[in-house]
């Protein structure tokens, strides 16, 4: 097979890319310029774009003796990723980065690219599982269950995954590493990225300030009362409890988390953590894994990146899922995904649009 392996710069797709080699594929490395500003060499900062990275996956490819590319998709990825979740936070929703990534760049834009170049699949340094199944390829979690992405990876389609290939779902990270190690990469020791890659100093309330500007605004309690003020409503999300900076205080003493961001009245709602409490979620953009099933049936849900799956039944239809809980659970954001999984197997995703509590309906 003509494999094109995706490069960060990291010692996930440097072995990813190795262990494509190794089984006798035809494997291209490329590494996506995604950012137009690139961390320079003095800096130190490390982001998925950065200069260190691009020359570290070169050197991996260098030794694995493949050819090497550098693909600039730093527009694409301007649009389809980093306005994308500035949007969402201006809308008062809790964006997954990593999952749009997933969905518009690395298998779309890069596989799109990929095929039209006559290559057959792209191999990444995701850690999750491909199976062959009676209705065709499908996606489980990685063994590793700390490592496990296929929650960041429910956004793909069955056409989708029947073009990729995750070469280390069934290893442990440790295992990873020594591989590494053994074959020589010198990216063996790389510290795990575990930042918003387009923000490598981690300050994402900082970025936000710098794109949204900073807005007072009110905190109330669910009765309207105010309760403190804040200076951008981007700066919360569901279900927080730190950074409220209350100036009165609960009349029952009790922490108060955040229920509720409304950007029009750019008011954030702040309760007791029973407040949070929610057993129905509405989705839109469904995506799906494998076929579509009709009527209702049981899953688990993850509701966000490693979150425990849920007990569930699920509603789908053309435009969304409803996900029914077996029992309440709290902090669940807008704008975070829903990923179904049947087992291990991801079923498919959707994005949370709201919630709501089936008793007090
Ligand atoms: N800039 C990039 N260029 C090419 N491929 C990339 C890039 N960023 C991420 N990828 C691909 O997506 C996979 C998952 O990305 P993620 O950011 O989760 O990296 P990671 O788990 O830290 O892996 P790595 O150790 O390879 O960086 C990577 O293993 C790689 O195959």
């Amino acid at each position: 097979m003509k494999v094109l392996a995706a490069m960060s710069g990291g010692v996930d797709s440097a072995v990813a890319a190795a262990r494509m080699v190794d089984a006798g594929h035809d494997v291209t490395g490329v590494h996506l310029a995604l950012s137009r500003n690139p961390q320079s060499f003095r800096t130190g900062a490390r982001g998925c774009c950065s200069l260190e990275d691009s020359h570290d996956a070169r050197r991996a490819a260098d030794a694995l003796g493949i050819p090497f590319y550098v693909w600039d998709l730093s527009e694409e990825f301007r649009v389809d990723v980093v306005e994308d979740f500035i949007a969402e936070y201006r809308a008062g929703r809790t964006p997954n980065p990593c999952l749009r990534c997933n969905e518009s760049i690395k298998f779309s834009a890069v596989l799109a690219r990929g095929l039209a170049l006559g290559f057959d699949a792209v191999a990444t340094g995701h850690y999750a599982r491909l199976v062959q199944g009676p209705d065709g390829v499908e996606l489980h979690r990685a063994v590793d269950p700390d490592k496990d992405q296929s929650y960041v990876l429910g956004v793909l389609t069955a056409e989708q995954l029947a073009h990729s290939l995750f070469p280390l779902g069934d290893s442990p990270k440790s295992q990873v590493r020594a591989e590494a190690a053994a074959r020589g990469l010198t990216v063996a020791s790389k510290p795990d990225s575990h930042d918003i890659c387009f923000i490598p100093d981690g300050d994402t309330a900082a970025f936000l300030d710098r794109e949204l500007g900073t807005a007072e605004g009110a905190i109330v309690d669910a009765d309207g009362t105010e309760v403190g003020r804040h200076d951008g409503a981007h700066h919360f999300t569901v279900g927080q409890r730190r950074g409220l900076h209350l100036g009165i205080p609960a009349p029952d003493g009790r922490p108060r988390y955040v229920l509720d961001i409304s950007p029009v009245t750019n008011t954030v709602t702040v309760g007791p953590h029973e407040a949070l409490a929610v057993d129905t979620i509405t989705a839109g953009r469904p995506s799906w894994a494998g076929p579509k099933r009709p009527g209702r049936w049981r899953a688990s849900v993850q509701v966000r990146a490693h979150g425990e799956p849920l007990g569930c039944s699920v509603e789908a239809s053309d435009d969304g899922v409803r996900v029914l809980l077996d029992a309440a659970a709290h902090g669940i954001a807008p704008g975070q995904a829903v990923v179904l999984y049947d087992q291990d197997r991801v079923v498919g995703s959707a994005t949370i649009d709201s919630t709501a509590h089936r008793a007090a309906a």
